[in-house]
């Protein structure tokens, strides 16, 4: 048994063979950047206009207007001392350009403007480099590209990048009291839920799983179905069959197929039965088969994994203080995540903590973390990691 920072370690330490791979851009959202990137050239590569209005040579009240410039056109002007040309948003700002004036604050007669405020030097010019230099760089090696990621490449001509692959997950479900969702349920059967919620969480953060697979309780089955499943994924997961029970076949069938323990049990609650196991660089969660269990784990273990695995910078879920808004003990004698909701910058622990009950987790957004037998008071600090 090994405690939550060690298994924490144990996973962030692990040496993997990240593959690369270069991807369209607009394909490249949740995927992490494999190189450096430096801008080729400034942003602005021009000073331009920030306002529709009046490009000023001069400080003074009156202007004539010698011409006009659009964007995307390129005015030859060179204005002199009280010239002013008529400019537009983005459009390059003549040579002595000293000012932009919006129109909102300047009238026209004939060629005359007159202004109805002094410009300040240099107001309402974007310049050449001001969000980025040229050889700057944009984003570290590692950078999870988001949609504002992706326009800022966009923006600076690149329409394929090198990213770092993400993995193949295949996710094996195990159990004889399981069935599908829609069928007729007998006396002593339960429906099959943790395929579910395990996939869509790992979809939700960009990792979709490739293969689901329900396999029968017997050690040959269970045996037979990792030695296939892991043959094409890079990280397996599998929920149920990972205690102590006489059908928990789990471990041994990792093992007889050449997966070598990470670790095996993590002193918290829920997740106890955790195990963590690789084959190569080929990964193996073995997760709780309570539903609570198995997505908690997810969400503290498997989710920054797959984040690592992917080449992310940073990895793993949101976490915050949050003052609790009620006292809160904590019988439990092993660390707990417990289901909880956060709202501005309280946190209430949800009732339902069971490690089998998952409404409470549907309904909350958060987990919050408390020692074991500690209690908490109203108003105190918590430490709780965002799930949604
Ligand atoms: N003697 C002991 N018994 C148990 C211990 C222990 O230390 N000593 N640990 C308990 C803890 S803690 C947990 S958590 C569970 C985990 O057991 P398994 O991982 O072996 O899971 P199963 O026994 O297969 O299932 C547990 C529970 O979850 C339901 N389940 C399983 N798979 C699914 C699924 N895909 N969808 C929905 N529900 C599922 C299953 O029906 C059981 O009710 O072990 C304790 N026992
Ligand atoms: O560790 Mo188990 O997940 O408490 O029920």
């Amino acid at each position: 048994m090994v405690r939550i920072e060690e298994a924490i370690k144990i996973i962030q330490d692990q040496d993997i063979k990240l593959k690369t791979e270069i991807r369209k851009l607009i394909n490249c959202l949740g995927f992490s950047i494999s190189e450096d990137f430096v801008a080729p050239f400034a942003m602005p590569s021009f000073d331009n206009s920030a306002m529709d209005g009046y490009a000023l040579c001069g400080i003074i009240q009156e202007y004539k207007i010698v011409g006009e410039v659009a964007a995307g056109n390129i005015s030859e002007i060179d204005l002199k001392e009280g010239e002013a040309v008529r400019i537009f948003t983005g459009a390059k700002v003549p040579e002595n350009t000293t000012a932009v004036m919006m129109q909102e604050k300047a009238k026209v007669n004939g060629d005359k403007l007159i202004l109805e405020e002094q410009p300040k030097e240099g107001q309402s010019i974007r310049r050449k480099g001001g969000q980025l230099e040229e050889g700057q760089l944009v984003f570290e090696k590692g950078y999870a590209i988001t949609p504002a990621g992706i326009g800022m490449i966009a923006s600076l001509g690149i329409e394929k990048v090198e990213v770092y692959k993400k993995p193949v997950i295949n996710l094996i479900t195990t159990g004889d009291e399981l069935i599908t969702p829609g069928k007729f349920k007998k006396e002593g059967q339960i429906y099959e839920s943790n395929s579910y919620a395990l996939a869509v969480a790992c979809e939700q953060f960009g990792f979709p799983v490739q293969h689901r697979l329900q396999i029968e309780d017997n050690f040959e089955s269970i045996k037979s179905g990792i030695k296939k499943s892991i043959e094409n994924t890079d990280i397996l997961i599998l929920s149920g069959g990972i205690s102590v029970g006489d059908y928990d076949f789990v471990k041994q069938a990792l093992e007889e197929n050449g997966v070598e323990e990470q670790f095996y049990k993590v002193f918290q609650k829920p997740g106890k039965p955790l195990f963590f196991g690789r084959k190569e660089n080929k990964f193996v969660f073995a997760l709780p088969g309570n539903p609570a269990s198995s997505l908690s784990c997810f969400y503290i273990y498997v989710l920054p994994f797959l984040q690592k695995f992917s080449g992310f910078q940073e990895c793993g879920l949101p976490k915050y203080s949050f003052s609790i808004s009620h006292d809160f003990e904590n019988r439990s004698d092993r660390p707990s995540f417990l289901k909880a909701k956060v709202i501005n910058d309280n946190v209430q622990i949800l009732d339902g903590q069971g490690s089998s009950m998952i409404q409470s987790m549907a309904k909350g957004n958060a987990l919050a973390f408390i020692d074991a037998e500690t209690s908490a008071k109203k108003g105190d600090q918590i430490d709780c990691y965002l799930i949604s």
